[in-house]
C-alpha cells in the first residue's frame, strides 16, 4: 500500500495501452483557457451548464472573483445562447458585457471573473483537441480510469450534492494484496497487465453513476452515490470475490491476485473527502492486517 500524498509517474507504462476504451460523441463545450480552472471543461448537451464558484455548478472555478452561480449555457434548437445569473463581476462575451440571453458563437471568450472560458461548437476542429487534452488531463494512461487530481475534483462534488440532498454516500477504496512479489517475479509490464485487468473488473462492476479510479500505483477509488455503508459492503463484496475468481497470468502462470477493500460512508461526522478518504484507508488498513482479500467498513 502507498501513503496517500504519494504521487505516481504511469507516463511509460502507456506502452501498453489498446487505446481509449470509450470514444465520448462529440458535443459543445466550454474549457477554461485562462485562469483558474486552465483546462477544465463542460459539454454542452440536453441538460443546461452551470458555471459557478459552488461544488454543485457543472463547471466550478473555485476562485473568489467568480460567483457561486455566475452564468448558465444551454442548448437552444440549433445555437447555444448564455446568461448571466446577476454575477457580482458580470460575464462578458468577447470582452462585452452581456444582458439578457446572449447567442453563443464558435470560438467566442467567455469571461468570467478572472477566468476566461472559450465556446466551442461541436463542428469545430478545436473541439478533438480540447477532448484529447481533457482525456490526457483527467484520465490514467494504464487503465483509462480517472485519475487521482481528477477523482478528488468528483468526490467534492459529489459529497456536496450528497449532504445538500441528504443522500446516501460510500467511498470504497481497493488496494491489491502483495503485488509487489508479482512484480518482483514476474516483471512490472506483466504487473502493469494485472492492474488493467483489475481496472476492467472495477469497470464492469460499478453503476453508471459511480466514480472509478486509479488513485495510487496499486490502489484504486470506487464513489458510489444513492450507497449507504451496508450497499457498498455488498458491493464490495461481489467485486472481492469477481478478483479472487478472475484468471490472472502474468507472465503467462497461473496466479491468484485478490484486493482487500477500505469502506466509509459519508455522515455528519464524516462530512468532507479528506475525512472520508481517511476513514475509507483505515478500514483498508485493518483489511490488510486481518489477512487480506476482505473487506472492511469504518464505522
Ligand atoms: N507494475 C506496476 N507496479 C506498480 C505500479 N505502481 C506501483 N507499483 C508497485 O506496487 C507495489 C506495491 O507494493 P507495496 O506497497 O509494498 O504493497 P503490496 O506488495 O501490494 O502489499 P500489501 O499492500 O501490503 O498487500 C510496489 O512493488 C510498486 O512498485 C505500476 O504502475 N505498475
Amino acid at each position: 500500500m502507498e501513503p496517500d500524498t504519494e504521487l505516481h509517474d504511469t507516463t511509460q507504462r502507456t506502452v501498453l495501452s489498446h487505446g481509449p476504451l470509450r470514444s465520448a460523441p462529440r458535443s459543445a463545450c466550454v474549457v477554461v483557457i485562462h485562469g483558474e480552472g486552465l483546462g477544465r471543461r463542460a459539454d454542452i448537451t440536453d441538460a443546461a451548464v452551470l458555471v459557478g464558484r459552488s461544488q454543485e455548478a457543472d463547471l466550478v472555478i473555485a476562485h473568489k472573483s467568480v460567483s457561486r452561480e455566475h452564468c448558465r449555457v444551454w442548448r437552444d434548437g440549433n445555437g447555444y445562447r448564455i446568461r448571466d445569473l446577476g454575477a457580482t463581476n458580470a460575464t462578458r462575451v468577447n470582452d462585452v458585457r452581456i444582458s439578457g440571453d446572449t447567442a453563443l458563437a464558435d470560438g467566442d471568450q467567455v469571461t468570467v471573473g478572472e477566468s476566461i472560458l472559450k465556446f466551442i461548437s461541436q463542428d469545430s476542429v478545436e473541439a478533438s483537441y480540447h477532448e484529447e487534452i481533457y482525456q490526457l488531463a483527467t484520465h490514467d494512461a494504464l487503465t483509462e480510469l480517472y485519475n487521482r487530481r481528477h477523482f478528488i475534483e468528483m468526490a467534492d462534488k459529489e459529497i456536496a450534492r450528497s449532504i445538500r440532498h441528504a443522500r446516501p454516500l460510500s467511498l470504497c477504496i481497493v488496494d491489491v494484496d502483495l503485488f509487489k512479489p508479482v512484480n518482483d517475479r514476474y516483471g512490472h509490464i506483466s504487473g502493469d497487465e494485472v492492474l488493467r485487468q483489475i481496472a476492467l473488473l472495477l469497470r464492469r462492476h460499478v453503476r453508471s453513476d459511480d466514480i472509478a479510479a486509479r488513485i495510487g500505483g496499486e490502489e484504486f477509488a470506487l464513489l458510489l452515490p444513492e450507497c449507504d455503508a451496508e450497499a457498498a459492503r455488498v458491493f464490495a463484496e461481489r467485486l472481492r470475490e469477481a478478483v479472487a475468481d478472475a484468471p490472472f497470468a502474468p507472465g503467462g502462470e497461473p496466479q491468484r491476485i485478490t484486493v482487500s477493500i477500505g469502506i466509509a460512508a459519508l455522515s455528519p461526522q464524516r462530512d468532507t473527502r479528506p475525512a472520508l478518504m481517511a476513514a475509507a484507508d483505515t478500514a483498508l488498513y485493518r483489511a490488510k492486517s486481518e489477512g487480506r482479500n476482505r473487506v472492511c467498513v469504518e464505522a
